[in-house]
């Protein structure tokens, strides 16, 4: 379907959101009232311009307050209207969107609203302009669609429809079901928007917390079905008001807007992309670093091997079980020569790479430049929000080629057998825990849902010393794939986003313990803490002083236990131990401050 979206929605001067969704692919566009009054172009101008990139504009919008209102009243806003009628004909625009009044003298008379609602579309008509009647879910008295479509039906008007918009309908918890006894042709436009679940008045929520369909809470593919089944087929039009989105680049702002769309109609079944290809498992996590001896040091203690060089490239492969660490040492980007450690890419392991790159792209994900020599393993990589890069891979599967064939023996292999003897040791990658910048935290949700096909989990919020953090993880239904993504408190820059790599493994304390004889150091964790969790949890004073002489965290589900200690910072990146028993599913959510603020007090 032809794809839409609302000049709301996007961040700059009216023109920089035109050329924003063009670029992305946009189709069209709303024209925002408040977007035409503060351009220095004239709507001829405008009108040219969006010819020049592309773009119809499909509705003009809003007109407030027009209905249900004393004669003086309407008759002084037919001249209103007409006013803007005739600047629609130079803008080259034939759909305005009408607003349920909110005026205290709007009147409860749907009699009334018909009949001065069937005045507009007659006036409008004369200028080939359709009014489309939307519902705002805090209309004086018409906030519901259903009682929008009573008074179109009644008005009877060919040239006056409804506007449906997903946030108003789903806000207030109105059945979409009959939305699909409307006639199609009758539904002028329809405007898309999701939004977390937030208990709080509905305008609030509308005007700052909007976000992009599949961001959120509501369930807008489901309403979209609904619209589809009454006939509808004009565009999908994203209407997002969002504080976030006011401020954040419009450029990634729109692409993250039509790849929510793209989702959206493959969720409805009306335009179907590449089938998502599920990654089975973390292939490696690089590190890209000029700490080179800390970074080498930590490994070493955490018990990983420097089993191979790369043949062409300052990168070494470290193991440990299934666990792959890739040091990166050649020129670094200006986050490692900066912050000293970043992670800069994971691969993930998937059934079939190709189809999976094939997928992302589709998704409008940017794939990255193959900087590879002729003789490396063709391997094919796109860049996550943050930058982080993405290689789909197949790690040493006979049918495939595997990155590993890059790397050239040191002749040290991992040997497995002295933690075969007692359980220590680690033997893969748990998760990943990604700091997004602020702006991109919800587009950073959409990305690992739609490209990568992981399920999203419910936000959280993590207090720490200096602000709030959010956190939302994302991960493959069985726990192979599990990534962490969090936004720190405040705006800033990107300094000092930390991320993390956990590191599963099957006995923590004999591992923790063989970490710190081997030079490691594990955070200190306030006395405080053992204390209350003695008391929450009916810990043996024999366990929790074990845990407390190492710096574990515990905690609990509905599932089972978990056990987890952290260490040392290089650059942005620490390492996490983690041992997860009993089907445990979540991340230590609840320890999250303690390990904040520890991390805060201790010079480490
Ligand atoms: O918040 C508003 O006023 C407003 C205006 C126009 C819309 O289409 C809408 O959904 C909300
Ligand atoms: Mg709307």
């Amino acid at each position: 379907m032809r794809t839409s979206i609302a000049t709301v929605s996007l961040s700059g001067p009216l023109t920089e959101k035109l050329t924003a969704a063009a670029r992305a692919g946009f189709d069209g566009v709303e024209i925002f009232e408040n977007d035409l009054l503060t351009s220095p172009l004239t709507p001829e101008e405008i009108r040219t311009r969006c010819a020049d990139l592309g773009l119809t504009i499909d509705l003009y919008q809003p007109m407030r307050d027009i209905e249900a209102v004393p004669d003086e009243e309407f008759a002084r806003n037919l001249r209103r209207a007409e006013h803007k009628f005739r600047l629609m004909r130079r803008l080259g625009t034939d759909t305005v969107l009408v607003c349920s009044s909110v005026s205290p003298n709007a009147v409860d008379d749907d009699a009334l609203a018909a009949a001065q609602l069937r005045q507009l579309a007659d006036l409008a008509a004369e200028y080939d302009i359709r009014v489309a009647y939307e519902a705002l879910a805090w209309g004086r008295h018409v906030n519901t669609y259903d009682h929008a479509w009573r008074i179109v039906e009644a008005a009877d008007h060919p040239a006056l429809g409804l506007c449906l918009d997903s946030f108003h309908i789903l806000a207030r918890g109105s059945d979409p079901k009959a939305i699909e006894d409307i006639p199609g042709e009758k539904i002028y436009f329809l405007q898309l928007a999701d939004a977390p679940q937030l208990a709080m008045d509905v305008l609030q929520w509308s005007r700052h917390y909007r976000c992009f369909p599949g961001q959120g809470g509501l369930d807008v593919a489901g309403f979209l079905g609904h619209v589809i089944r009454a006939g509808y087929d004009g565009p999908l039009s994203l209407e997002i008001f969002n504080d976030v989105f006011r401020q954040a680049d419009a450029a990634t702002t729109a692409v993250d807007a039509l790849r929510s769309l793209l989702v959206l109609q493959e969720s409805t079944g009306v335009h179907a992309s590449p089938a998502p290809v599920v990654p089975t498992g973390v292939a490696f996590a690089e590190l890209v670093t000029t700490d080179v001896e800390p970074t080498a040091e930590l490994l070493t203690a955490l018990g990983f091997t420097r089993t191979g060089r790369h043949h062409g490239k300052p990168v070494d492969l470290w193991e440990q079980g299934e666990a792959r660490i890739l040091v990166n040492t050649g020129p670094s980007g200006p986050a490692a020569r900066r912050d000293g450690t970043v992670l800069a890419a994971l691969g993930l392991e998937s059934p079939d790479p190709a189809a999976a790159a094939q997928r992302a792209e589709a998704l409008l994900a940017p794939v990255l430049p193959r900087r590879r020599a002729p003789g490396d393993v063709p391997l094919s990589s796109v860049a996550a929000p943050d930058g982080t890069a993405l290689f789909f891979c197949a790690t040493r599967r006979p049918e495939l080629p595997s990155w590993t064939e890059d790397f050239e023996p040191t002749g040290q292999e991992f040997d497995s057998s002295a933690q075969e003897a007692d359980g220590h040791g680690i033997h893969h990658i748990d998760h990943l825990a990604l700091t997004q910048p602020w702006h991109q935290f919800d587009e950073a949700t959409l990305f690992h849902r739609g490209v990568l096909g992981l399920d999203a989990q419910d936000s959280v919020d993590v207090a720490d010393p200096y602000g709030l953090l959010r956190s939302r993880a994302v991960s493959t239904a069985d726990g192979s794939v599990r990534i962490a993504l969090g936004v720190g408190p405040g705006p800033g820059d990107d300094l000092g986003r930390p991320q993390h790599i956990a590191l599963a493994c099957d006995d923590l304390v004999t591992t923790a313990r063989r970490f710190c004889e081997a030079g490691g150091h594990l955070l200190p964790i306030p006395a405080n803490y053992y204390d209350d969790l003695a008391a929450r949890y009916g810990l043996s004073e024999e366990e929790w002083s074990v845990y407390q002489k190492l710096g574990i965290l515990y905690d609990r589900d509905a599932y089972g236990t978990l056990r987890h200690c952290y260490t040392r910072t290089v650059g942005r990146v620490f390492f996490e131990l983690v041992q997860r028993d009993g089907g445990y599913r979540g991340y230590g959510a609840p320890n999250a401050p303690v390990r904040l603020a520890a991390q805060r007090a201790v010079a480490f």
